[in-house]
């Protein structure tokens, strides 16, 4: 693949934030002045690398069009699915084969570029067919028996955290092989949690890239003061550039 070939921000923003127990899609809540959404749109269309964003939204979203966003010439709408794998399968259509997809996640505003930079290295390795940003798993890693919701979790075992990462993304990997990875692992109703499970499930390659742990998925209330913290350094660090 040549560094020529277009990059493609992919955006899975059609999800309810269930786990943020709020009032609204946890996307649209407010970080500073302005949402989660719009953090994460312009961390990514700043970087030089990246020309367009295609975003999934709730056919049910009525928080989006009432950002100044919606109306960039840059961004292409399309419907999400039920599952975050079918939200990115619909961007996907609108890349051509040979465009590179970035795919992040809207509720991921505290990405920085320097990251960004280091995956896009990844295209030109040929030992791999693309990468995801990642970090190394820190704490000790525990198994629990199964349990109802009402029961007390208790341990099963410890797992070995030895060669465990946290998968971030964004994740980038050829539109086009990526497209059919992700068709085949929903055919086979594989858990497909990330585009990376749906590449390895198809026999490919994926470089972890070791990134900056601030890059947080904003998933339950106790995340929003950390990303407000996190955004914050991004600023005074851009700032100081
Ligand atoms: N059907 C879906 C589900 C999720 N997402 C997006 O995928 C990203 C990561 O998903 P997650 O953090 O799980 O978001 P939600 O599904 O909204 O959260 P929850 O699981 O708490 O409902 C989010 O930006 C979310 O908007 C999506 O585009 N389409
Ligand atoms: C894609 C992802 O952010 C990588 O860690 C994660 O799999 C998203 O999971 P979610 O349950 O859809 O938040």
């Amino acid at each position: 693949m040549t560094v020529t070939n277009q990059v493609v921000a992919v955006v899975p923003a059609a999800g309810i934030g269930s786990r943020m127990r709020c009032d609204r899609p946890k996307q649209y809540l407010m970080l500073g002045n302005k949402t989660i959404l719009e953090h994460t749109l312009q961390a990514l269309i700043s970087h030089p690398a990246i020309s367009r964003i295609v975003i999934a939204l709730s056919p049910q979203d009525k928080y989006f069009r009432q950002l100044p966003v919606a109306n960039a010439p840059w961004l292409t709408v399309v419907d999400g699915g039920t599952e975050r794998a079918d939200s990115v399968l619909n961007a996907l259509h609108t890349l051509n084969a040979d465009d590179w997809a970035l795919v992040h996640d809207a509720a991921r505003p505290c990405l920085n570029h320097k990251d960004v930079d280091t995956l896009l290295r990844t295209m030109n390795h040929s030992e791999v067919s693309g990468g995801i940003l990642a970090t190394p798993v820190r704490d000790t890693m525990k198994r629990a028996t199964e349990a109802s919701p009402e029961t007390q979790a208790v341990v099963d075992k410890t797992e070995s955290r030895e060669r465990l990462w946290h998968a971030l993304t964004p994740q980038l990997f050829p539109a086009g092989a990526l497209r059919i990875a992700l068709e085949k692992g929903l055919q086979r109703k594989l858990a497909i949690t990330d585009e990376a499970s749906a590449m390895e499930a198809a026999g490919y390659r994926v470089a972890l890239i070791d990134a900056d742990p601030a890059n947080i998925k904003i998933t339950r209330p106790a995340d929003m003061p950390l990303a407000a913290f996190y955004l914050q350094q991004l600023h005074t660090a851009d700032r100081q550039d």
